[in-house]
């Protein structure tokens, strides 16, 4: 049986300031599903609240049909990973301390590594290209490669359901591709259920089977991404204007913001 997980009316509120407004969606057990929105929109805050990170001021999170809230941090570790925006790094840990953190929920009393947990530990330094710096301290990486550390140390929990938010943001544009491309074999064949917040629009819109477009802390729209993924949403989400082309080589739609008019000076100089 797939874990299910689910937002179901959640409001949570900074202070006065409401951010998330009476949110509900149901995440596709084993589907790769993006998550869109302009800055500020509340996905970070949407991403910690189905991790339960924070708790909503009213609705609920729902693992496995059940309350969240109501279910042990390991228990829920076992089942959910989730990798935030800027995760704060601990002081002179090495890479392979790093990634092995992420076997936290599967350890026993004594905390030693069982060969299951170094196997788990070195596939994930594999899938994220990290394996050769695994004794270096992440420190002295560079934001990419800590960032894939990051990625591995999520990918280390073997979780049936990760969350990730904005996983590519610090990566070129290969390891972006590789990435995503991970994300989908993990979702595609092995059943994972991934969300992943992400900022490039064709980026998701090539890899990910579902889309959320949210918007000022409500889900503008949500669905399998040839549906939802139009000009049109794009518009009303993000107030800027797309070209719709089509790829010649693979018949994908790529959607091309219009640039404003400024002028040719502008343009050119
Ligand atoms: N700890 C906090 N205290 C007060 N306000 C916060 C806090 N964290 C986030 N916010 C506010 O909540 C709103 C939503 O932030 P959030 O980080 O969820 O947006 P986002 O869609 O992930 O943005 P981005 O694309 O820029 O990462 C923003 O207005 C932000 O300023």
């Amino acid at each position: 049986m797939p874990v299910t997980l689910s937002a179901r009316d959640v409001t949570f509120s900074y202070g006065k300031t409401e951010i998330l407004k009476r949110v509900s969606a149901a995440i596709s057990p084993g589907k790769l599903t993006a998550l869109v929105g302009p800055n500020g929109s509340g996905k970070s805050t949407l991403l910690a609240a189905l991790a339960r990170f924070l708790s909503p001021s009213s609705g609920s999170v729902e693992l496995d049909g059940r309350p969240i809230l109501s279910q042990p941090t390991k228990a829920v570790a076992r089942r959910l990973a989730i990798l935030p925006q800027s995760p704060p790094l601990p002081e002179g840990i090495t890479v392979f301390e790093l990634v092995s953190r992420g076997r936290y929920p599967h350890s026993g009393l004594l905390g030693l590594w069982s060969a299951a947990d170094l196997a788990a530990i070195d596939t994930a330094m594999g899938m994220t290209g990290v394996r050769d710096f695994a004794d270096r301290p992440v420190s002295g990486l560079s934001g990419g490669q800590r960032q894939r550390c990051w990625i591995a140390m999520a990918l280390a929990q073997e979780t049936p359901v990760l969350l990730l938010d904005e996983p590519t943001s610090a990566l070129d544009l290969r390891y972006q591709l590789e990435i995503l491309a991970l994300l989908k074999i993990l979702s595609a064949q092995h059943g994972r259920t991934i969300v992943v917040a992400l900022h490039d629009l064709n980026l998701a819109a090539s890899h990910a089977d579902h889309m959320i477009f949210f918007r000022e802390g409500v889900v503008h729209g949500a669905g399998a991404t040839r549906d939802v993924c139009t000009a049109t949403m794009i518009e009303a989400v993000f107030d800027v204007a797309v070209d719709v082309l089509v790829d010649p080589s693979s018949g994908r739609q790529v959607f091309v913001p219009k640039l404003p008019d400024v002028g040719e000076g502008g343009r050119h100089g």
